[in-house]
């Protein structure tokens, strides 16, 4: 048995009786009220032409989604004006990245006083893709997170380990370390202006979904992680929301987990009625 088997089965008792006690309105309840409204991120990435995102915006307008969920999508910045003025509400408009300090001689970079400043109102920070690619450590993520919540931005700040840190039995230990930066350069009152997702890097644009059993075990960790260094007030009402590798067949199941309050999905947020479908998880029965 790998070490991550054998943290998957210790934590199997907890994840099993929430699946099965899952019916939809005691599983409603229970979220809904534990945790906030349901929350569901569309992360664009670096995809889409004028007309690629205008037929997007189109199939989002058309769509049905239940007035109890928080819809974010994040076009790139090239795109947000362009879906700022054409998508109706629910959805509401998050970009995918923002410089960590006040704007000035940065070339290529947006910051977060413009964001605020043109009515964005939510920004991912810590993505997996900008920490490897664009070499983010923690420290600058905390500092990124800071910068933002104090021009007015919400934040979603991601988090999540490779499969070689879950593998060497080093997850645990890389979400405090993650954490941990996010809490240095927080206070108290910054935490009703975040959400954390929760995207483990193996399970990124992979199809390879984290079982229930793994989304709820990391998902209940970083709860009690949050309670035990924040407060136990912010880890009840924080929304944790989980990504990678999220489709219209795998979000009715893991909606259905305890500690699992939205989802960040990147390539089915491409696709509208995927998306739609996806922001409509949790009245599907899995
Ligand atoms: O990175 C993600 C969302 O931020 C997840 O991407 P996928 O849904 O394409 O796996």
């Amino acid at each position: 048995m790998t070490f991550s088997q054998s943290l998957v089965t210790s934590r199997v008792q907890l994840a099993r009786p929430a699946l099965r006690a899952a019916s939809r309105n005691a599983r409603l309840e229970v979220v809904s009220r534990a945790h906030g409204r349901f929350f569901i991120g569309g992360n664009w990435k670096c995809n889409g032409t004028v007309e690629s995102v205008q037929s997007l915006i189109k199939e989002l307008n058309d769509g049905s989604v239940p007035d109890a969920v928080d819809i974010v999508v994040a076009p790139t910045f090239v795109h947000l004006d362009m879906v700022k003025r054409e998508l109706k509400g629910p959805f509401q408009l998050g970009a995918q990245d923002c410089w960590v300090g006040k704007g000035g001689a940065f070339t290529g970079e947006v910051s977060a006083e413009m964001l605020h400043d043109f009515g964005i109102p939510w920004v991912i920070l810590g993505h997996s893709e900008r920490r490897s690619l664009c070499r983010e450590d923690d420290e600058l993520v905390g500092q990124k997170c800071e910068y933002a919540l104090s021009q007015g931005l919400k934040v979603i700040g991601c988090i999540g380990e490779t499969l070689e840190q879950r593998e060497s039995g080093k997850m645990f230990d890389v979400l405090d370390s993650q954490l941990r930066a996010i809490v240095n350069h927080t206070s108290l009152s910054n935490w009703d202006n975040m959400v954390v997702a929760y995207e483990p890097v193996w399970a990124i644009g992979t199809g390879v979904v984290a079982s229930p059993e793994q989304a709820q075990e990391a998902h209940a960790y970083v709860r009690k992680w949050i309670a035990d260094n924040v407060s136990p007030e912010v880890a009840a009402s924080l929304r944790l929301l989980y990504g990678g590798s999220v489709n219209e067949s795998n979000c009715g199941t893991l909606a259905n987990l305890e500690d699992v309050d939205g989802f960040l999905v990147g390539g089915a947020s491409l696709k509208g009625s995927s998306f739609i479908n996806i922001c409509n998880a949790e009245n599907k029965h899995s």
